[in-house]
This record gives structure tokens, sequence and C-alpha cells, in this order.
């Protein structure tokens, strides 16, 4: 892949040219935020926004420019017509506004990642631009016009499928680091198409373990977010993951790309003000993630408009009204006519049943009262402790967490609402009022916040100041882009979003992220075979255009409320509205490694995805059957022989140890004795082994030691996954997602009977 010294040297030349412009370009920005910030803390309230605006604006131009300093140029296009265009991670022009660099999402680079020689799309030649650091140190040449290659070099050419092969096969074999990188020098083909996908409308991208997935949606979301700016940056993106550590993993990938506004969060922390701390059983867990649960939601609240038995008889400044049965029951009868959620339906009910009860107390007056005088009588009867305990009686004004603890905590009450779910279902369901929320509860409370809705006036009432405020804030931003020339980096609305932030919450990121009822312009969901149908209900209410890009793999869903079939999720709910794409090629495990998790996956069941692998490795799949006793002091002295050998090929890397909970603790105990510094070496390594407990998992300790499920989303070096049997006992797709984790090499150790699947291998 290297390229002759004197193309080297060429290349060389104009990566220096692109860099001394990006050092330019740092220079100019850094000078503008001093000036910004030399005029000072004075002038105008209107001139610091302004001041601070512009301050916001080149501190987020920086760290842009800062972040694409590796591989900032990374491919070059020969085109047919007649000179080349150099592709990179932003755009670059010169200061004649000449392009210097294209940006690899604009249409201008696409043909980099989609040309073939069956279709060159104007390309002569793509060239793979290696650079570590500011040098060059390779270059890889695809020609794409065969008529000007020799038969032989013709039939070679056409039958390499994988686009700059050379330096894709390099990506691929770097030592992980703990952290996901992007993959923007290599994106292949059929990833491309995905990541340049319409907008509009639910796009499911189905593919196996390793497909690059993960890597797909975040280049996606980066890729939308260039082609749609002025959309997206206003409604903002939401990015959901399985897990916080997931979320840890892949947060470098967005600021590389140069996108940092895009909101992440795991559905359980959807909701502003709730944390889920809490665990519960999976059975339990599945219970809360049916379809069905909105339905006995919506029956909960209903049944909290009630109709008394009894009349209640009120005196009231020495009248007497009475609250019957019939009045009550036509006042619920109206106030539900206009479908209004149960707090803000409220109002209508309570100011019927006032009105009803003023009727009375006139009536006993015997004169006509002008209707100041009614309007006291009526204050005087809302403020009537018997009235207003009669009228809570039948609408109470609620809260979710009210509500929903109320159903976990009175039986009779989770029977009315839940005749759908058996006895035995129901007695799972029942929990301590004081038990924390647990990550299935936030879709149950979304919903209730949904149905109950708040007294909308106050909201009103600030949603009409906003409006207004936000105008005057536009047309501003407007006459100062005018003066000021910053037109063709920002946009108005950008402006007056920096004007309109003061205090905490400073971007749509965070405006979005702090408000239960933002919705998005779109939504990205990652590892979403793990969702159930309640946590669907919650992401589409946050995207009511429907513009997502669901990204998972069915063989994987190890959740009891998961998905099996994209079908079955997606059709009751966004019927025609999502199309399916698909991911064929394994990146990530060798060959050998992800046959074998194949055969196990086909043998347990699951609805597997063909795979073809990208690459093989020596040695990679490594199984050894030991004694019950050994078994953990094996597993341990297997990572660490393995993390040793990982350092010395790639100088770091990373070894986790996949297994069930109980095996962990045991291994654990096992490296405790055996990982003394001396064994490890001088750096003493090992010492950053982490284990869970409950905790986040530590994503830089070379070794870790996880359960499949805190394994999802992740990825190896070398993987030692102990006794698959247990593993498989749990959960089918566990076993499928340990076995599909490492980059480099699956050790397995085992004492009981291999699963299904295995046996052809270990002979
Ligand atoms: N075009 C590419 N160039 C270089 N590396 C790639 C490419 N596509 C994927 N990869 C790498 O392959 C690995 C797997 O990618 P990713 O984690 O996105 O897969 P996935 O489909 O989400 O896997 P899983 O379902 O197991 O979570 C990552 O290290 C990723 O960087």
């Amino acid at each position: 892949m290297a390229g002759s010294e004197s193309e080297l040297r060429k290349e060389q030349d104009t990566v220096d040219g692109l860099y001394a412009r990006l050092d330019d370009l740092r220079a100019q920005t850094r000078a503008r935020l001093a000036a910004v910030r030399r005029t000072g803390p004075s002038g105008s309230p209107q001139n610091r926004s302004e001041r601070d605006a512009f301050a916001t604006l080149y501190e987020d131009r920086i760290a842009q420019l800062e972040a694409v300093e590796e591989r900032l140029a990374f491919g070059r296009l020969d085109l047919t017509e007649g000179g080349h265009r150099y592709i990179g991670r932003i755009g670059l022009t010169d200061e004649e506004q000449t392009q210097l660099l294209t940006d690899w999402r604009a249409p201008a680079a696409q043909a980099f990642y989609r040309a073939t020689a069956a279709h060159p799309d104007g390309v002569l030649r793509r060239r793979h631009v290696v650079t570590q650091g500011r040098t060059v140190t390779g270059v890889e040449d695809e020609v794409l016009d065969l008529d000007s290659l020799g038969d032989g070099e013709q039939a070679a050419q056409a039958l390499a499928g994988l686009s700059g092969e050379g330096a894709l096969l390099a990506a691929l074999a770097a030592g992980r680091t703990g952290h996901m990188g992007d993959i923007v020098a290599t994106i292949q083909a059929e990833q491309d198409a995905i990541i340049r996908s319409e907008l509009t409308g639910a796009l499911v991208v189905q593919g196996g373990p390793g497909t690059g997935k993960t890597a797909v949606a975040l280049h996606r979301a980066a890729y939308l977010l260039y082609a749609h700016r002025r959309v997206l940056e206003r409604s903002g993106v939401l990015l959901v993951g399985p897990s916080r550590t997931f979320l840890r993993y892949i947060d470098q990938v967005l600021p590389s790309l140069g996108e940092t506004g895009v909101v992440t969060t795991t559905v359980a922390e959807l909701m502003p003000g709730i944390v889920a701390g809490g665990t519960e059983d999976e059975a339990v867990a599945e219970i809360k993630g049916r379809a069905v649960m909105a339905r006995v939601l919506g029956r909960a609240v209903t049944q909290r408009e009630r109709v008394p038995r009894e009349v209640t008889t009120v005196r009231v400044d020495g009248r007497t009204v009475q609250i019957t049965p019939p009045d009550v029951q036509s006042a619920i009868a109206r106030a539900r006519r206009h479908h209004r959620p149960h707090n803000q339906a409220r109002v209508s009910f309570v100011r019927d049943m006032l009105s009803r009860l003023a009727d009375q107390y006139v009536a006993q007056l015997g004169w006509e009262v002008p209707a100041d005088e009614r309007a006291e009588i009526v204050e005087e009867l809302r403020t009537t402790r018997e009235v207003r305990i009669a009228l809570n009686l039948a609408w109470m004004p609620l809260t979710p967490q009210g509500l929903l603890r109320d159903l976990y905590t009175k039986p009779r009450r989770l029977e009315a609402a839940a005749p759908d779910l058996s006895p035995r279902e129901r007695a799972l369901l029942a929990r301590d009022a004081d038990a924390d929320w647990t990550p299935a509860d936030v879709p149950l409370l979304d919903e209730l916040a949904e149905l109950l809705g708040e007294d909308d006036q106050a909201a009103r009432a600030h949603a009409k100041a906003d409006a207004a405020r936000r105008a005057s804030e536009l047309e501003y931003a407007r006459r100062v882009l005018e003066s000021s020339g910053a037109a063709a980096m920002v946009s108005a609305e950008m402006l007056a979003d920096r004007f309109a932030a003061s205090g905490p919450s400073l971007t749509t990121a965070e405006r979005a992220a702090a408000d239960r009822s933002w919705t998005y312009g779109h939504v990205v969901v990652d590892e979403a075979q793990e969702l159930s149908a309640m946590a669907w209900r919650v992401l589409l209410r946050r995207v009511p255009t429907r513009s997502l890009t669901i990204v998972g793999d069915v063989a994987q869903t190890t959740a009891r409320a998961g998905a099996h079939s994209w079908a079955n999720v997606f059709d009751p709910v966004l019927r025609s509205q999502w199309r399916l794409a698909e991911l064929t090629v394994n990146y990530r495990t060798p060959a050998v490694v992800a046959h074998a998790a194949g055969r196990v996956a086909v043998a347990a069941g699951l609805p597997v995805s063909p795979l073809t692998s990208a690459r093989d490795v020596a040695d990679a799949l490594r199984i050894e059957r030991v004694d019950p006793d050994a078994l953990e002091d094996v597993t341990a002295s297997r990572a660490l022989a393995a993390l040793g050998e990982v350092r010395d090929e790639v100088g770091g890397g990373r070894v986790a140890v996949i297994g069930t909970g109980a095996h962990l603790v045991r291994v654990q105990a096992s490296l405790d004795r055996l990982a003394a510094p001396a064994q490890v070496g001088a750096d003493g390594e090992a010492e950053g082994t982490t284990r869970p407990k409950g905790r986040q998992a530590d994503l830089d300790a070379p070794l870790v030691l996880l359960t499949p499920v805190e394994a999802k989303g992740l990825e190896f070096d070398v993987v030692v996954l102990v006794e698959p049997g247990a593993v498989l006992a749990a959960s089918p797709g566990d076993l499928y997602v340990a076995m599909t984790r490492p980059t480099r090499a699956l050790h397995v150790v085992h004492t009981q009977a291999l699963p299904e699947g295995f046996d052809v291998l270990s002979e």
C-alpha cells in the first residue's frame, strides 16, 4: 500500500498545504475570539448577548477545527474530465474560495465511497491517502476506468469487492482502545448508501454483529446534520443507545466528525427528573414493556374519574348545595368530550361542577345575581373544603409517579386497570412504595405524563411569550449577520439561539434534553432490538415526523421485551412508513469466529442474518475443556496471557472475559490471586482490571470482566468466553453477542458440554 516515493512526496505537499490552511483558519478564529473577548463586559445587555453569541460561535468553530486534526484528508478522486478532488473530514477553501478539500458528506465526495469499475461515476482513479499525524505514510490506488489497465490487472480489479481494501484491513487490524473510532476514510458502498439515505421516514438497518451498524448510525447522524442543517439544528437530533457505558464507548465519534450537538441518551434517562436506578427481574420488565400496558394505563387514568355513589351535601354561607351522582356523571362526560389529558380536562370538569353548584346556590337566593357576584359565589364554592374534597374524589389531579406507584402498591387498583394481565403477572408488578424506579418504568411514566398532561394554562402563556421573543431575536440576529458578514458560518436561527441562550440551557441539545415534550427532527436508535413496545411509544412521541434511523440485529436480542422481527415491531406502529436496509459484511470478527458464532446461533434457533467476513486471523478460535475446579484459574490465566500477546502485537489493546455474573465473580477472585504486579509486568496494568458489580464498566481498563448484556455493542481484541453453556442457558442471544465481540481471537474455556453448533469446531 505504500506507493512510490515520488507519489508519497507529492501527496505530502498537498497534505502540508491543507494543514497549513487549517492552521490559518484556527489562528484567524482564535484572533476573532480574542477580539470579541477584548470588548469587555460593558455595553447594553443586547450588546453583551451579541458578544457572547459570537464568542460561543468562535469557540465552537475552534473546537471543530481542532477535532479534525487526525486524518484531515484521506482520499483523492482523479476525474475522467480531468483534474482531481481531495476528500477529507471537513471542507476547506483558500482565501479566493477555491475548494481545497471536499467534506466527505458533500455530494461531490459520494463517488469516493460508491464508484466502482462497473459504475465509475466520472472517476478515473480513487486514491486512499494514509497519514499518521501530518505525515503521509502510504497511498492505495484503485483504477475505476478499467480500459486504462492491462487484461490481468483488469480481472483482479474487477474481483476486488471491498473499496480501499488495504486501508480498510489496516483499520480493522488496529488494536482496540476502548473507544470507538470513526470510519470516515473507509466507509464501504453498502454502508454509504445507508448513511446518505433520505431524511424522511423510518430507516431500519438490520445487520449481523460487526457489520458497522453503530458506525453507520453515527456517520448518518453527522451526514444528516450536514445535509439538512437548517432543519435539524433547530429541532435537534437524538441518539438513543442501550447503556451509559455504550454511550461512553461511542462518545468520540461524532466530535471527530465535527458534530457536537447531538443529544445522546438511553431510554431510562429519557424523562427529565426521573432517575431509574432500580433493577428488577427480566420477567417483570417484560410485562412492563408490553404494548397492552398503554391500555392498562389509559384505563387506570379514566378509573380516577369517578361518579360517587352518594350525594354530598355541603353548606356554604347558610345555603345548601348538593354534589349529586347524575351531575358528576354529566360533567365528566362533557369534560371528556374533547379528549384532552386528564389534568387539563379536569379544569373543565371543575368549572362545570362549580357552575352547577352556583346555579343551586343562586336558585336559593331567589333573585338574579349579576355576573361579578356570581363569580364571587363560584370562588366561595371553589374554596370550600368539602366541595374541594368531593370534586377531587371525582376527578383527582394526578402525577405520573403517584398514579404508577398506586398501581404497583394497590392490588385492587391494578386488578381493575389490568384485567388483560393474569393474577400471576399482576403479582409480579407489586413493589414497595419507596422502591426506586427501574428503566422499564420510564416508558410507563412517560405514557402517563402524556395521558395526564399538565395544567396547560401556564404552559400556553409561556409558549406565547416565547414565540414573541423568538421572533424579535430572529429579526435582530438577521440584522447582526447582515452587518457582520458572518452569514457563511452561521444561520440567523443559530445565532438567535445563541442570543436566547443564557444560564444553563445553552444549546438546542441542552434545551431538548431538559424538555419532555421536545420533538426532535431526527432520532437514531442503536441496539434497537432491545426496546420494548412501550419504549417505542416514547420514542415515536419524540419524533412526530417519523424521521428515524433504527439499527439493530434481531438475532442479538437479550431483553425479554425486545424484538425478534422488525415487521412485528413496526408494522403496527409505522405501517408503511418504514423501510429496511441490510448490512452483510462483518468487519469485526475473524471469519472463523464469526462462522462459529453463526452456527451456534442457528442451532439455538436465532434469526441470524447471513454474513461475509472481511478478514480472517490465524489461530483466532481456541477451545479448551478443563476440570471444573480449574475453570476460573484457567480463564484468568488465559486472559492475562492474551493481554500480554496483544500488547506485544499492537502495543496496547483490550481483553474481555465474558460469562455469567456468577462465573465472573470467581474469575475475578482468580485474577486477584494471579495478577500480582510482578506477573503482570512492571507497569502493573492488570490492576486496572474491572468487573461488573452493578457499576459501569471501565472502558479504559486493559482487561474487563463483563456479562454479555454489558458487552453489547462493544468490542475487544481478545475475548475469553467462560462456560458458554451457562451463557446460553440465560439467553441464546447472549451467547451470540459474547462470541462476536473479539477483533482478533476468541478463547473458549469450558467444563460443561458445549452448546450445539460448537461440536464440529472443537473436534
Ligand atoms: N467501513 C469500515 N471501515 C473500517 N472499520 C469499519 C468499517 N465498518 C465497520 N468497521 C469497524 O467494525 C467494527 C464493528 O462496527 P460496529 O460496532 O459499528 O458494528 P455493529 O454492527 O454495530 O456490531 P454489533 O451488532 O455487534 O454491535 C468497528 O470497529 C468499526 O469501526
